[in-house]
This record gives C-alpha cells, sequence and structure tokens, in this order.
C-alpha cells in the first residue's frame, strides 16, 4: 500500500472513532446495534465493501438497516458479487476491522489483509458501491459515513441509491454484475411483467371470486409499504390497500412480520372489520413476508400463514408444473428429464409443514438458522426453494435448469405451441423472473403467493387448510454466557453444557408428538427455546420445563 493511500486512511480514521466499550459482530445478518454507536462500524464497513469490490472486480453492494428491529436502532450489511450475503469467509475481517481499537491497529489490519487477500489496489477496475437504506432517521448520516469509508479507498467510488428495500439493493447488484438493466423501475417492471405473465396463463375458468377481493398489506411503517404503492400502480390484476405506509405510526412497532409472526396478533389498524380478508404483512426492511386472517371474536388473535406455508404453496404449484412439463406426448413421465427440487428449511419449521412436503415426495434437508445458510444449500438444486419459519425465503433456479428450460420452450413453440406443456414451461419461467433469486424479497414473494392463489382459484383459507400447524411456543432465557451452549445437526441437539440433551430429551418424551431444542440466538443475548407438541397447552408447557432446565444449567443462580 503506497503513502498516499495511507495517510488517506489514517486522515479518514480521525473523524470515525471508535466509541468507548463497543464490541460488534458480524452475526447473522450483519452489524447491528443502537444507531448512535454505528458512525465508525458504517464508516468501517464502507472500507471493507470497497475492498471487495476491488478484490472481486464486481459490484458490491452496502444497505444499512435494522431490519424488524426497533427503529432507534440501526445496521449495515453488504451484498456480493451474486447479489446474495457477503461471503462468510470475510466475516472475521468485517469482525476485526469494526472493533480495531485505534487508527494505528486499523491501518495495519487493513495492510495485512490486502497483501493476504492480494487485492489489487492499483488496478485497472475501478471499484464501485451500491448505498443504500432503509426510512429509519438515522439512515441518513449512516449512508454519509459509508460514502467516506468507501471514498477512503482510491480507485472504489460509492453510487447512492437512497431508500431501498433489502431485497431491491441485492437484486440490483445481481442485475449489474450480470450486465442486465438494474435501476428501480427495471425492478418494478420485471416483477409486474412477470406477474402478469402469470396471470395470463391462467387456465380459462379458475379465476376465483374468493381470492379476487381485496389484499390488505401492513407495511411495518416501513419502506416496503412505501414502496408497493409505486408497484401497485403497475399491477392491474391486483386489488391491494396498504396500511402502515409509513405516516401512520412507528417502524415495527406493534406492526410489520416479526410482530405478527412471533406474537400471532393482528398489527396496529388491523382489527374486526378486516375478518374474513386476506392479509399480509411485511418487516421494516421487507426482506420477510407472512400472511393472516383476522379471527373472529377473538381480541385480535389471528390465523397465521407463515413462511413454511409459503414454502409449501411455492413447492406444490412447482412440482404441479414440472410434472406437466415432464409428461411426453403419450403421457408418460419423461425420466431423462428429472429435475431436481429440494426444499431447505431450519429447525424452527413447523413439523406439520416438513410432513405435508416430504408427502409431495419432495427432498426436504435442514441447516442452522440464518439465510445464509438455507440460501447456498438451496442453490445445490435445480430448483432450490427456501423459507424461514419468519417469513424469510425464495426459489432459487440454477443457472443450467434455466438454460434447459429455455431450450425447451423453444422447441415446445415449434413443435407444439399453445399446449399445456408449453404453458407449464412458460410459467416456470415467469416464476424465476418474478422470484427474486438474489435473497428473501416480500414484494416478489407476495406477487407469487397472489398468483398462485389466483392460478389455483383458492381462497386464504384454502391454502391455510393444505396442512394444520401442530401448536408450538417459543421462549427466550437470559442466561450467563449463551457461548457455553454449543449445537449439532442443523442445531437440533445440544453437545454442551454436557447433560443438558439427555434432560431435553427426558422432558420431550413426556408429550404426544413433543419436539423441542435450544440454541443460542446470533443477533441477541438469549438462549431460545423452540417446543411443539400436539396441543397448545402441551406446547406451552414444554417451553416451560425446558426453560427452567436452561436456567438450571447456564442461568445466574447455576454458579
Ligand atoms: C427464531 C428466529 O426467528 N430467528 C431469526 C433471528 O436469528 P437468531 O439467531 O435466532 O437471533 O434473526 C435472523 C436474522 O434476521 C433470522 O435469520 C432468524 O430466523
Ligand atoms: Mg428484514
Amino acid at each position: 500500500m503506497n503513502e498516499e493511500q495511507r495517510s488517506i486512511l489514517l486522515e479518514a480514521f480521525s473523524h470515525f472513532p471508535l466509541p468507548q466499550g463497543a464490541k460488534l459482530s458480524y452475526g447473522t445478518a450483519g452489524f447491528r446495534a443502537d444507531a448512535s454507536i454505528l458512525q465508525s462500524t458504517v464508516f468501517r464497513v464502507g472500507i471493507l465493501a470497497a475492498l471487495r469490490s476491488l478484490k472481486t472486480q464486481s459490484v458490491i453492494g452496502l444497505m444499512i438497516t435494522a431490519s424488524h428491529n426497533k427503529v432507534s436502532d440501526n445496521g449495515v450489511k453488504v451484498a456480493d458479487p451474486s447479489g446474495g450475503m457477503l461471503t462468510q469467509e470475510w466475516e472475521p475481517f468485517a469482525d476485526s476491522l469494526a472493533n480495531a481499537p485505534d487508527p494505528h491497529h486499523l491501518l495495519q489490519l487493513i495492510v495485512e489483509f490486502v497483501n493476504k487477500e492480494n487485492i489489487p489496489l492499483k488496478g485497472t477496475w475501478r471499484g464501485e458501491v451500491l448505498l443504500a437504506r432503509d426510512t429509519r432517521p438515522s439512515g441518513e448520516s449512516l449512508l454519509e459515513a459509508a460514502k467516506q469509508g468507501i471514498s477512503s479507498i482510491v480507485g472504489a467510488s460509492a453510487i447512492v441509491m437512497g431508500v431501498l428495500t433489502t431485497p431491491q439493493l441485492h437484486w440490483m447488484v445481481r442485475a449489474k454484475n450480470k450486465g442486465m438493466k438494474a435501476s428501480e423501475l427495471d425492478y418494478f417492471e420485471q416483477l409486474s411483467s412477470s406477474f402478469r405473465c402469470l396471470v395470463d396463463l391462467i387456465p380459462q375458468g379458475s379465476a376465483n371470486k374468493y381470492v379476487s377481493g381485496k389484499l390488505l398489506v401492513d407495511g411495518a411503517n416501513g419502506v416496503g409499504g412505501e414502496k408497493l404503492e409505486v408497484l401497485k400502480k403497475l399491477l392491474i390484476d391486483l386489488d391491494i390497500e396498504t396500511r402502515n405506509s409509513g405516516k401512520e405510526g412507528i417502524l415495527n412497532e406493534g406492526v410489520g412480520a416479526d410482530y405478527v409472526q412471533k406474537e400471532k396478533v393482528v398489527p396496529c389498524r388491523f382489527g374486526p372489520p378486516d375478518v374474513g380478508t386476506r392479509c399480509a404483512s411485511l418487516d421494516g426492511d421487507a426482506d420477510r413476508l407472512v400472511y393472516f386472517t383476522v379471527l373472529s371474536n377473538s381480541d385480535g388473535r389471528i390465523n397465521l400463514l407463515d413462511g413454511d406455508k409459503m414454502l409449501s404453496l411455492f413447492a406444490l404449484f412447482i412440482n404441479e408444473q414440472l410434472s406437466i412439463l415432464n409428461k411426453s406426448k403419450d403421457d408418460n413421465v419423461d425420466k431423462d428429464n428429472k429435475t431436481r427440487v429440494g426444499v431447505v428449511q431450519t429447525a424452527y419449521a413447523n413439523g406439520a409443514s416438513t410432513d405435508f412436503l416430504k408427502q409431495l415426495g419432495i427432498e426436504v434437508v435442514f441447516t442452522p438458522t440464518g439465510v445464509k445458510y438455507l440460501h447456498e444449500k438451496a442453490a445445490e438444486y435445480d430448483i432450490g426453494i427456501y423459507f424461514e419459519a419468519n417469513g424469510h425465503g425464495t426459489v432459487l433456479f440454477s443457472e443450467n435448469f434455466l438454460c434447459w428450460l429455455e431450450g425447451k420452450i423453444s422447441e415446445l413453440s415449434s413443435t407444439s405451441k399453445g399446449s399445456e406443456q408449453q404453458k407449464a414451461a412458460l410459467r416456470l419461467l415467469a416464476v424465476s423472473q418474478l422470484i427474486n433469486q438474489a435473497v428473501g424479497d416480500a414484494l416478489s414473494g407476495l406477487l407469487l403467493v397472489e398468483a398462485i392463489l389466483q392460478h389455483m382459484g383458492w381462497s386464504i383459507q384454502k391454502w391455510s387448510n393444505l396442512y394444520h400447524d401442530l401448536p408450538s411456543r417459543q421462549l427466550k432465557v437470559k442466561v450467563v454466557d449463551r457461548t457455553a451452549v454449543v449445537t449439532a445437526n442443523a442445531e437440533t441437539v445440544v453437545v454442551r453444557p454436557l447433560g443438558i440433551q439427555e434432560a431435553i430429551n427426558a422432558e420431550t418424551a413426556k408429550y404426544d408428538r413433543g419436539r423441542c431444542f435450544i440454541r443460542p440466538s446470533g443477533t441477541e443475548d438469549v438462549i431460545r427455546v423452540y417446543a411443539e407438541a400436539s396441543t397448545q397447552e402441551a406446547a406451552e408447557s414444554l417451553a416451560s420445563s425446558v426453560g427452567r432446565l436452561v436456567d438450571q444449567f447456564l442461568g445466574f443462580g447455576s454458579h
């Protein structure tokens, strides 16, 4: 690294001192903390993003958001060239960078990393980082800090995209690196035209009155509601009413997908008049989506259709289209074209959804919590469908499969134009264009749900009845040191502390259809307990007894 670059960095560092006592970790979804302590972190992540761009010679994304967390929090995460999450290999560097105590250490860290990774600081490629933020008031000044971080690496520049949903930014990074049109308008046009295409391919006579009613969307008082208002104008086949789109209340307070999924109650500004209507809720940065209906006479309780239900709907539809497509003329299934479809879930997936998917004959695999793990696994299939129960997920189509599909479409359009087979192929292609290939995206997920319901002629109730969730309960337990818990087998078994797993097993065995696991959260300082059983009472009781076990083994009285 030359003198000029060193002195630019040292000069810039002096404007962003590390706050006293801050200890940050890149965690499950980037850095998150109270916004007031994040200036230096975001500045440093700006440097990281610029280096990542120079290293990969590709466009990188930097998003300022704290998703479903409270409005006074904020955070920062990086999108890799594929549009996916930052490679896990760079996470340790992100951690040391964020916590380097003074300018001297910081400079040394960067110099060593640049050497180790062989990052071309004076190459011909000019680094480019797309910068965006959610609607949090702290976002504006944090975005400025990120910009300064990026421009303190000579040869790298920031392109400010302004307020976007997290998935929009990931989509743009992916599109730019593929040489495709990548503006916000291009995003909206791709979503609306592929949605339109699916609607045009609906079999005659299946349009159903139940479905064609209004969809009510809770925008979490965040960026998603605002963007949906824009997208809506391009959609002629959908009647959407947006509530909580930002002006009415506070971000994520009593609203949004996380609140609705965890509390299983209506968000603010939803209530008895909405009984029977199809409702959906986005989270603060619009990468999560859940559906729900308001139950009558229920004090705000809801029937929740979570990530598992969306996953099941998508899997069912895709499976159906594949079986139409892979039928040869004499009605035999064409075995040479066996498309590998895989579903990826975590231990939080409701057991009833897993049973349902297996009955469809689909391969189901499990990974640890965190989208980066699910996404990576799903990418191993021709079509990989993944969802966390909380509503983050998408459907990935492999390049190979898409190439095969496009060949098939051109073959069919000369041999059997207008056939069921050709329509099935066109539907799959439209799904691959509608559903975000970079990350889970509430807006594109919502359009896919709506298109499939219209295709099937299904009401939300019919969709909900695909299977019935096993009653479940989640708890959080504060412990002395959550890192004392070490898990294995996609977080379903505790290997440390010794003895606790046996105790959990003994407790679980007392319950009909009992299933229970614990794990340390990656985003909060707690141990999470999840329990399922055949009745709600049993699930609650299993969760609380295991919660007590956690307290005995790891709580403040255990030492
Ligand atoms: C049970 C649960 O919902 N866990 C969430 C939560 O992670 P934890 O590691 O459980 O804190 O935040 C993650 C990031 O948003 C999300 O991927 C994950 O699903
Ligand atoms: Mg989110």
